[in-house]
């Protein structure tokens, strides 16, 4: 099966790599000198976004939101009854379909497709059950996926398709406070960066709740009661919260802008 990949960038370039050890793939941006390195992992490279899209099964749109119209106009015509998956933030199924005749879909993945740890949610009305497979086979070769319902696609890009760039935030901060104590530079970042990955893991393969974890390693009359108290008193989940609720906010309003 063959795949294009249009748009290249930061995400695009780590989904052509991702399919390359699977699929055919074909990827196009403006500068595709940018990207040489996809060739060393057997990608095509190319400029035109219409001769990519004509020879491939499935498409793969992965250009910022307001240029993923443009791009449809440019396409519309070869990608007749294909698949057609878009990773824009904010772009509902419904302009997509105004756009093209293909089968869409909806998806948000994140950044840790570059180790194969991405959480991916989708959401399509048009699809098959054997193309539903098809996609997730897809999905799965970037991490985890899941079929979602339209209305949560916000939400979900809020929280886990930025949620890299706030797990690096609180990662940063745990480096930062291990710098603080004396920690050499590299014990502190694999501390940290460990501690984060087994958390995430207790979590995933226990029954066990957040809340749970959390009384569990707090030693009553230790050392982690305290720092619990500091985290507390700074306001640390509103602030969590906050950044969620105003990432999924803006991508609502980039649905709209797209309707105007
Ligand atoms: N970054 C992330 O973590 C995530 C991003 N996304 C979504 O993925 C999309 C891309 O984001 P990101 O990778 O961060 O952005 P980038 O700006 O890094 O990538 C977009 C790429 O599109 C290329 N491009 C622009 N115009 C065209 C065109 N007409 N034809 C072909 N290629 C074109 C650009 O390259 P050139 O200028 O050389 O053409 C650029 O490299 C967005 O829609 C975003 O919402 C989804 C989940 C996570
Ligand atoms: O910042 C953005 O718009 C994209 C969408 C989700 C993650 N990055």
């Amino acid at each position: 099966m063959k795949i294009a990949v249009i748009g290249a960038g930061t995400v695009g370039s780590a989904v052509a790599k991702a399919l390359s050890e699977k699929y055919e793939v074909i990827a196009t941006r403006r500068r595709i000198e940018k990207v040489r390195w996809l060739e060393k992992h057997g990608v095509k490279l190319m400029k035109d976004n219409k001769a990519a899209a004509e020879v491939a099964d499935v498409i793969i749109l992965t250009v910022k939101p307001n240029k993923v119209r443009k791009v449809l106009e440019e396409i519309r015509e070869v990608v007749k009854g294909k698949i057609v998956i878009s990773f824009a933030a904010g772009i509902p199924l419904k302009v997509l379909k105004s756009s093209a005749d293909a089968k869409f879909v909806r998806a948000m993945p994140n950044i840790a497709i570059l180790v194969k740890e991405s959480f991916t949610a989708y959401a399509t009305n048009d699809l098959s059950d054997e193309e539903i497979k098809l996609v997730e086979e897809i999905f799965e070769t970037f991490g985890k996926c899941i079929k979602i319902e339209e209305e949560y696609m916000d939400a979900i890009t809020g929280l886990s398709g930025s949620g890299p760039a706030y797990a690096s935030v609180f990662l940063e901060s745990l480096i930062y406070g291990g710098l603080k104590v004396g920690l050499p530079r590299d014990v502190a970042l694999l501390a940290a960066a460990q501690t984060l990955l087994g958390t995430a893991k207790l979590l995933l393969e226990t029954n066990l709740h957040p809340a749970q974890i959390r009384d569990m390693v707090i030693t009553p009359g230790g050392t982690t009661i305290d720092g619990i108290f500091e985290l507390e008193d700074s306001r640390v989940r509103t602030a969590i919260m906050k950044a969620v609720d105003a990432a999924t906010k803006k991508s609502k309003i980039l649905s709209l802008e797209i309707n105007r």
